[in-house]
């Protein structure tokens, strides 16, 4: 049973070992999911030349892959990082942005998933979608609660078998059998851009050093946390995004521990 030590424990791991994230995202999300992953103590990479990825992605601690400003130069660049990270051993997680706005971008998330990533990140319509449900998403936004997605995402998860997390309000993380309920944040959150794709490139600092599960946890209460702090001091969504960063800087292993953020199951 996974346990708050574990979030301690996860925390802890990441500060000492500053591990190496070979994020491939978004044009939108570039600085802001760097800047999340420093902050919360580990190092950042964004590459995404086909030339490069078979080489960095085993030379990483992980690999986060999300498709918000897909091309199909790109999407070639994801696959063999998939791959190599498969190959490698290298945990991955997948955030399929807005997968339901055209049949390729569906297809492309498909394709990816079939290359097994150990975390799915969405938000609730992109996990309806994913898990071949109809949703109300229209664009990178959510259209639906996270209660909507609860059955999809434990379907996806036992079906794939990997870890499944859905974000909103209250954020649900499965792994098919267990789940868990982490709150806190800020309604902030959603009125600034690339905060879930940050949150996905922090799930991967936490897998380079912590299990699916408890590191997927651990990233989410970490979030969690720092966005409630951030949501206590900020003006409005722009002074919000710099106190988030301080925030995550500040939030310590403890903080993680008893926090109260988590409803285990
Ligand atoms: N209304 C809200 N209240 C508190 N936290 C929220 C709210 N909406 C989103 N969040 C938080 O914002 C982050 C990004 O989630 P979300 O907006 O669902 O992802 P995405 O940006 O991919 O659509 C998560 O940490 C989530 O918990
Ligand atoms: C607005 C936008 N358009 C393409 S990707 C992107 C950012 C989406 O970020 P998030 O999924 O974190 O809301
Ligand atoms: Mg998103």
């Amino acid at each position: 049973m996974t346990a708050n030590t574990d979030l301690l424990d996860a925390l802890t791991a990441l500060r000492a070992q500053a591990p190496l994230v070979h994020c491939m995202t978004n044009f939108v999300a570039m600085n802001v999911a760097a800047n999340v992953v420093l902050a919360a103590g580990a190092s950042p990479a964004m590459v995404h030349a086909p030339e490069e990825v078979q080489t960095f992605t085993p030379m990483a601690g992980a690999l986060t892959v999300n498709i918000g400003t897909l091309s199909e130069s790109w999407l070639t660049s994801m696959r063999m990082a998939a791959e190599a990270a498969g190959a490698s051993d290298t945990p991955w997680v997948l955030d399929p942005v807005a997968l339901f706005i055209t049949p390729w971008r569906m297809q492309a998330a498909r394709d990816l998933l079939a290359l097994k990533p150990a975390v799915v990140r969405g938000n609730a319509s992109e996990i309806l979608a994913l898990a071949g449900q109809a949703g109300a998403g229209k664009g990178a936004d959510s259209g639906d609660d996270v209660t909507d997605a609860i059955e999809a995402a434990r379907a996806l998860a036992k079906a794939k078998r990997c870890v499944v997390a859905v974000t909103g309000v209250r954020d649900f993380v499965t792994d098919g059998t267990r789940h868990v309920w982490i709150s806190g944040g800020s309604p902030i959150m959603p009125r600034v851009t690339a905060l879930g794709c940050a949150l996905t490139a922090l799930v991967g600092a936490f897998v380079a050093v912590a299990p699916p599960f408890e590191g997927t946890v651990a990233a989410m209460t970490m979030f969690a946390e720092a966005g409630a702090r951030a949501g206590e001091v900020a003006q409005g969504p722009g002074s919000f995004q710099v106190a988030l960063l301080d925030a995550l800087a500040n939030v310590t292993p403890e903080d993680l521990a008893d926090g109260g953020r988590v409803e285990w199951a």
